[in-house]
């Protein structure tokens, strides 16, 4: 109930929506009666039924007006009554059909805007529900993201705000069609109490069992989609491992497994087919066997000695009873959807509710100014339960260059993740100029950095954007970062320069054009402190030539960290940290470190020089 509450109440004033959606739906209900009801009148005189509309003694006038059935029956069958005796039959038939015409087009427009009133609110909720939605995931910490959750997110912000949208159309069907039915019903009941109490007695019956028919062929169609998915997933892995297959000639195996799922989703859906195919006869025999019954009631009535139905009533009753059944069939139908949805909107509040690890403290103040350098004081950091990083120091002058190195998984780049507080350590703290971190603000911290990772994080826009990125840089300082980062020669080679989409995360590209791209974002940002994981993927002698006097434009004048997999790049840096399992083991510039004997350093510089 809660989660209802929130959905709709999530666009903001639920009121201003409600209250002309409310009256609209009243008026739509009572002037789509209307239109039925007319007919009354109009079997009376198709059908001669005169005494219908003997005009009375003493007439009614419109000051005697009373709001119930009866006053306005007599009424309208006395003017009708004057009517035909002034200008004969067929001027009251035209009266009618003029009115008949007039209440459609009234239910019809208020239809419309009935509708329009709850897509507007369906829209603006679902789009603001996918703007906070992209909002929260932006704001949750990198260890969130990166803890499995990456799918999970991805299913919350798309399928599930798909079912969640379906629900939501469905709600308002809830509002809808409860007032439809009132009015509705009231009329019926009016027309005859006996014949709507058993209709009372036969609607939950049909309403069950399509209710159980539709509950068996919902899980025969959610089998179906499983296997659906299967027969994608086998498709999909084939083609994306085509070189795979074909260099292990293992066409039969995996033919033989799409087959495999392809005679299972035969198998499920002929069976599917055929619950289906019955659903809609059967439903149908039910109905017609229902209405006998209501004909042959109805008809007794009508012929008994004192009738408390005429023939037109009863004609007007059943097709009234017909469009009760939309509303029902909209309610019993839509009750699916609803649950569906509300589960999936539950999964996307939570997801909302999610509440980042890494925030500003309420104290943190600007960094205004780098000034001394960047300190680690004991700094111990895990991810899980075991500890990656174990008692850290050191420090990092500014203007000097710090290398990272040492064995694969040894806690290097998560060293490096601290500095921007995309993780805060367990124990010790980070410093900036004798200040802990965590007490700037995280904007002003990072407004600081520039990052450089192994992977070229690019977006599938142009090349400006992805070098200017969010920045407002003219493009002549996009042209000169680029130009530094050895880029502007490739750039103005593609056939649209600067405003070339490069495709999903640069597909377009080469790993080298594709890291200087990175590069010339990273001068363009002119960071004071430089984080720089070297990429690991080789590149030809010439790109890489490009690449690495690409870095040595970007290092120039900055703090830098980089985690070096090359060692021949960091021969120049102040200080090399050897990173071993979680801890500083050496510690030193190049020459220090070569100088110990069996030393990590060492070891690596000699297998490096031997595997060239
Ligand atoms: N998000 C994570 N969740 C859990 N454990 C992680 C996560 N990221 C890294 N680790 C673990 O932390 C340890 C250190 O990883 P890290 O990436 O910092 O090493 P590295 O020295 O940079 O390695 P490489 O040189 O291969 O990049 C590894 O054992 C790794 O498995």
């Amino acid at each position: 109930m809660k989660i209802y509450k929130r959905l709709l109440t999530f666009s903001g004033n639920l009121g201003s929506f409600m209250l002309p959606y409310f009256i609209v739906t009243i008026l739509m209900s009572v002037f789509s009666l209307l239109n039925f009801t007319f007919m009354i009148p109009l079997l009376d005189i198709l059908f001669n039924s005169e005494e219908s509309f003997t005009v009375p003694e003493t007439l009614l006038t419109l000051d005697d007006f009373q709001l119930n059935g009866e006053f306005i029956k007599e009424y309208a069958y006395q003017e009708f009554g004057l009517l035909m005796l002034e200008k004969g039959k067929l001027s009251a038939l035209m009266l009618i059909c003029t009115f008949t015409f007039l209440a459609s087009l009234m239910t019809n427009t208020f239809r419309y805007i009935e509708r329009r009133l709850a897509e507007n609110y369906r829209r603006n909720t679902v789009a603001l529900l996918r703007t906070k939605i992209f909002d929260r995931v932006l704001s949750l910490d990198i260890g969130y993201l990166t803890n499995s959750k990456k799918s999970d997110i991805m299913a919350r912000s798309t399928t599930d705000v798909t079912e969640m949208e379906n629900a939501f159309s469905a709600l308002t069907t809830f509002i809808k069609d409860p007032i439809m039915l009132i009015v509705f019903f009231s009329t019926l009941i009016y027309l005859s109490p006996t014949m709507t109490m058993f209709v009372f007695l036969i609607l939950p019956v049909s309403g069950i069992s399509i209710g159980l028919i539709a509950k068996k062929l919902k899980q025969v169609s959610h089998n179906l989609q499983d296997i659906s998915a299967n027969l994608l997933g086998v498709l999909d892995e084939t083609i994306v491992g085509m070189r795979v297959v074909k260099g292990f000639n293992a066409d039969n195996y995996v033919k033989s497994s799409f087959e495999k799922s392809n005679q299972g989703y035969v198998k499920e859906y002929s069976d599917f087919a055929s619950k289906r195919e019955l659903a809609s006869p059967l439903s149908e025999v039910m109905g017609v066997f229902f209405v006998g019954v209501l004909l042959y009631l109805g008809g007794t009535i009508v012929l008994s000695d004192d009738p408390s139905l005429s023939a037109s009533e009863f004609m007007a009753y059943l097709v009234l009873f017909t469009q009760v059944l939309n509303p029902v069939k909209a309610i019993s139908g839509n009750v699916s959807n609803i649950q569906r949805g509300m589960a999936a909107t539950e999964r996307i509040f939570q997801l909302l509710d999610t509440k980042p690890s890494i925030k500003d403290n309420p104290e943190a103040k600007e960094l205004t100014e780098f000034k001394v350098g960047i300190q680690f004081k004991d700094v111990t950091f895990g991810y899980e339960e075991k500890d990656v990083l174990k008692g850290i120091n050191f420090e990092l002058k500014k203007g000097q260059m710090l290398a990272l190195v040492g064995p694969s998984g040894g806690g290097k780049s998560t060293l490096a993740d601290l500095i921007p507080r995309f993780y805060d350590p367990r124990k010790g703290s980070v410093e900036i100029d004798g200040n802990n971190i965590q007490d700037y603000k995280l904007n002003s911290l990072r407004s600081h950095m520039g990052i450089v990772t192994q992977e070229s994080i690019l977006f599938n826009d142009t090349i400006y954007n992805n070098i200017a990125f969010g920045t407002d840089a003219t493009m002549e300082q996009v042209e000169e970062a680029a130009k530094i980062a050895n880029a502007h020669e490739f750039i103005i080679k593609t056939d649209e320069g600067y405003n070339s989409i490069i495709g999903d995360r640069g597909s377009k590209l080469s790993g080298g054009q594709r890291q200087r791209l990175s590069i010339a974002r990273a001068i363009l940002k002119n960071p004071e402190i430089l984080i720089l994981d070297e990429a690991t993927s080789a590149l030809d002698t010439e790109s890489e030539k490009l690449v690495q006097n690409a870095i040595q434009h970007l290092m120039k004048g900055r703090t830098v960290l980089v985690i070096a997999h090359r060692l021949s790049t960091i021969q120049e840096a102040d200080n090399i940290l050897v990173i071993k399992e979680g801890e500083i083991v050496e510690q030193g510039n190049h020459q220090n470190l070569m100088n110990i004997e069996d030393g990590v350093y060492k070891k690596l510089q000699e297998l490096q020089e031997y595997s060239k």
